[in-house]
């Protein structure tokens, strides 16, 4: 991957992860925070797949935002004047891009938009010169209604929320995951910006770790009461009586309602319910897939083992042993006590709910 690099010198706030700027794509290198704030300059969809698969950039909105930027870079390549031909070659692109990660169904819904769209162009009698800047507006306008989208999921959260109450969040659904506020940070951020005071818990999300170096993080450079803990202190935090609320983002929500995000997040939804603290999901209508029936069908991704053998940069496990490292789980349906979308708050039975949300 052949990235050119270029230092943001002053620290702003809040830290947007995708930035488009001059014809090329920059990304946020989410690997490196808290420590180094680095943007990456991206000029080929080969940069965006391989930002995509290690992480540079992550969250299931931020992944779509970046792939729909992607197809742009893909389209400059196109030199010739046949708008059947331009519009394969977009769907070479998208179908490309589309192995970059596997969970998160924010990609294919944000490839999907942007081959309708270059559908719509070609089947239009505009000139195939305005094509990619027409593109550049749709990935543009992905990027905008998610900012959007998320402020609306906050709004809608909010009420579940009170003064001084506890709320455990796990991996990073925040700001950094998506064009702002983020989904399970959403109503945090707007708790603060009305006076509300939460008490957040920010697992450390073993094996990346993006609970500490990012939940962690944003939250606290936002000003927001936050307190990180090690995976397995979730169950000894909650019996204290300190947690009232649990709130995670997710990367794919089946039609059943079953939900599959971070590692971990169903050991969470479990210790929740045998402590009778609701277990809240957040996220926009692309994160659902109504055609995937149910959990057991979303393809969960594997990594690689030196990200649990040498997570902290050093090796911490001996050398062949067998490892195991799935990125996501899948909470059933069961244990989760609603979906917060922009369109309003859904709660079981999520087959029927989740199908009239897009009616
Ligand atoms: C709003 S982001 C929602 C999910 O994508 C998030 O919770 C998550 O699991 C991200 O996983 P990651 O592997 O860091 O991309």
């Amino acid at each position: 991957m052949s990235i050119q690099e270029s230092t943001q010198k002053d620290r702003y706030q809040p830290l947007i992860s995708v930035v488009w700027e001059e014809d090329s794509l920059k990304l946020l290198d989410q690997r490196l925070l808290p420590e180094n704030i680095i943007m990456r300059k991206l000029v080929t969809p080969e940069e965006v797949w391989e930002a995509i698969h290690a992480m540079v950039v992550r969250g299931a909105p931020a992944i779509g935002i970046a792939a729909a930027y992607g197809v742009v870079l893909g389209a400059k390549r196109y030199a010739g004047a046949d708008k059947l031909e331009w519009l394969q070659h977009i769907h070479k692109v998208c179908a490309y891009l589309a192995t970059s990660r596997p969970t998160a169904v924010n990609l294919f819904w944000a490839l999907d938009r942007m081959k309708e769209k270059a559908s719509r162009l070609a089947a239009s009698e505009d000139g195939i010169a305005g094509f990619p800047d027409a593109l550049l507006a749709e990935a543009a306008s992905i990027q905008a209604e998610d900012e959007d989208v998320c402020r609306r999921i906050g709004e809608h959260a909010l009420p579940l929320f009170s003064d001084g109450m506890g709320v455990l969040t796990h991996c990073n659904a925040g700001g950094l995951a998506t064009a702002k506020y983020g989904t399970a940070t959403a109503p945090m951020y707007l708790a603060h910006e009305k006076g509300m005071k939460l008490k957040v818990f920010a697992d450390e999300t073993r094996p990346v770790l993006q609970g500490a170096r990012l939940t962690a993080f944003e939250l606290q450079q936002a000003g927001i009461d936050v307190t990180l803990l090690c995976d397995n202190m979730a169950g000894m935090v909650m019996s204290k009586g300190w947690v009232q609320a649990v709130i995670v983002g997710t990367d794919r929500v089946a039609a059943n309602g079953d939900v599959a995000n971070k590692i971990g997040t169903y050991s969470l939804a479990v210790l929740a319910k045998a402590h009778g603290i609701p277990f809240y999901v957040a996220c926009p209508l692309s994160t659902i897939d109504l055609n995937t029936e149910s959990g057991d069908l979303i393809p969960i991704e594997e990594r690689p083992e030196h990200e649990i053998t040498e997570g902290f940069g050093k090796r911490t496990a001996p050398n062949g042993i067998k490892v195991y490292n799935p990125a996501f789980d899948v909470t059933p349906n069961e244990y989760v006590t609603a979906i917060i979308t922009e369109k309003g708050i859904v709660r079981a039975p999520y087959r029927e709910h989740l199908a009239a949300l897009f009616r």
